[in-house]
């Protein structure tokens, strides 16, 4: 089939390579000229594991293309994935600017029959108002149908999880259209759920919602664990193991970031009190998030009482492993609150290098940690959790190691004469 994806971030270029590895011709348009440029040269914007080999070999064959020209790409397609960014406002809605600006650009583009199909994450009645503005803009009714089909990937596996889903969720006001879809799809093996436009846009919000809300009640247990000196991973294996409760999303931390959870929950909350409803639980899970910070600093200068004047290295900026994206990353919101507090920062990221005041960025990890008083783990990197120990110890002046992600095995660090500080972990 021939498919047109709106936008080459995280979402759009995933998609583009997927379908295109699967055999479907794909337009892959973005407004970035440089962002097309680099694409077309066969380099990639965005760290994402296995990304470029997929991308590359399908451009190389032909079947994936990168331009800025929309019109030539609507005309070629029959499908058109929106799949620009959403992000939070000011306010902590959601800014529909790019997804607005496609709308006007898609409309005096479409004069012959296109499935123009949503996995932008977009507030309910999104894709309705997409179909009536179309409509206003003097699209046929008969030439287009409009889909909500939102994503559910994560940064860092994304290419696994778009060929592995454990649903294909698709809202739709004409049957035609998920039978198109089902076609699309059809070297992914997942249950379908078909759902109204709204329907698919409230799963996707009651999924980050939902995972957001476990990160949270963890963490909030954390507090409670720690004061009582119980083993919070203890505690997420045992409640875990009833099938009802499961493991995931258990992991105590320094709370939840990156470009979706954060923008997301609030998104719900707001468009919850848009109508009059208090969403009780959901900005619940927001403030125990925001207050993780705050909790182990306060944990750290009782350990540490002049902490601001010892020689602190983290390690980690980004959200989570295995992406680039530091977009709400709890690891730099821990930095800027040390920043503030006086401290001089040492950091090293396996990625990412970000300018941040008073933060001196290094290259190799090793190096990060000469003469520091204290190693702060922010971002579970595999590197981190194999690091040589004695190493670590030797290059270190102090020996305090404080793992905000309990992924450290502390037998291994106290072995090496080190002191180990983790969340809730006597
Ligand atoms: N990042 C994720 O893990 C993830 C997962 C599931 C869903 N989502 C949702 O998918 C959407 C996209 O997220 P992302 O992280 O890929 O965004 P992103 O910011 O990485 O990329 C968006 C791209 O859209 C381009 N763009 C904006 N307006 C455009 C226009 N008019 N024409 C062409 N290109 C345009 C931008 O230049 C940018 O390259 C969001 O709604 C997000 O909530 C993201
Ligand atoms: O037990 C856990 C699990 C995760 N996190 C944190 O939660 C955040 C989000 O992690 P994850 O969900 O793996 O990352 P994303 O790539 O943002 O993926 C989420 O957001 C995407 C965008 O909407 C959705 O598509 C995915 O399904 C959803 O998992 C990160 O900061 C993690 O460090 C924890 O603190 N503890």
């Amino acid at each position: 089939m021939d498919v047109c994806v709106i936008g080459a971030g995280y979402v759009g270029l995933t998609t583009s390579t997927v379908l295109a590895n699967y055999g479907h011709q794909v337009y892959c348009v973005d407004k970035q000229k440089e962002r097309v440029e680099m694409l077309r040269r066969g380099e990639i914007p965005i760290y994402e594991p296995g990304l470029e080999e997929m991308l590359v070999k399908n451009t190389k064959k032909g079947n994936l293309l990168f331009t800025t020209d929309l019109e030539t790409a609507v005309n070629k397609s029959d499908l058109i994935f929106i799949a620009v960014g959403t992000p939070q406002d000011n306010d902590g809605r959601t800014d529909l600017r790019f997804f607005e600006g496609v709308t006007n650009e898609l409309a005096p583009l479409i004069d012959t029959y296109k499935l123009v199909i949503t996995k932008s994450t977009v507030p309910l009645g999104t894709n309705e108002e997409l179909e009536r503005k179309l409509i206003e803009k003097g699209v046929l009714k008969e030439n287009f149908d409009v889909v909500s089909n939102p994503e559910f990937l994560r940064e860092g596996t994304a290419i696994h999880d778009m060929l592995y889903p454990d649903k294909i969720v698709i809202g739709v006001k004409e049957y035609r259209a998920v039978q198109t879809l089902q076609k699309l799809y059809r070297f992914i093996d997942a249950p379908y759920i078909v759902t109204s436009l709204s329907g698919a846009e409230m799963i996707k919000y009651a999924s980050n919602a939902f995972l957001a809300v476990k990160i949270s009640f963890i963490n909030e247990l954390a507090k409670i664990a720690d004061v009582y000196n119980v083993d919070i991973t203890d505690v997420a294996l045992g409640i875990g193991m009833d099938p009802r409760i499961g493991h995931h999303f258990l992991q105590a931390g320094l709370g939840y970031g990156g470009s979706c959870l954060p923008k997301d929950l609030s998104s719900l909350e707001h468009q919850s009190i848009k109508k009059n409803i208090t969403p009780h639980l959901l900005q619940a899970a927001q403030t125990v998030n925001d207050s993780i910070i705050d909790h182990y600093i306060a944990k750290l200068k009782k350990e540490i009482p002049d902490y601001q004047n010892k020689k602190i290295t983290v390690w980690g900026a980004t959200f989570k492993p295995n992406t680039d994206d530091l977009r709400h990353s709890q690891a730099l919101k821990l930095i800027d609150r040390l920043v503030k507090d006086g401290s001089q920062i040492r950091l090293y990221d396996p990625i990412v290098s970000p300018n941040i005041h008073n933060t001196i960025t290094y290259k190799d990890m090793y190096d990060s940690i000469k003469d520091a008083d204290i190693l702060i783990i922010a971002t579970e990197w595999k590197q981190f959790i194999e690091a040589d120990w004695n190493k670590v110890s030797e290059r270190m002046r102090g020996d305090i190691v404080v793992d905000c992600r309990n992924c450290l095995q502390p037998y291994t660090l106290k072995k090496n004469g080190l002191i180990y500080l983790g969340v809730a972990r006597p």
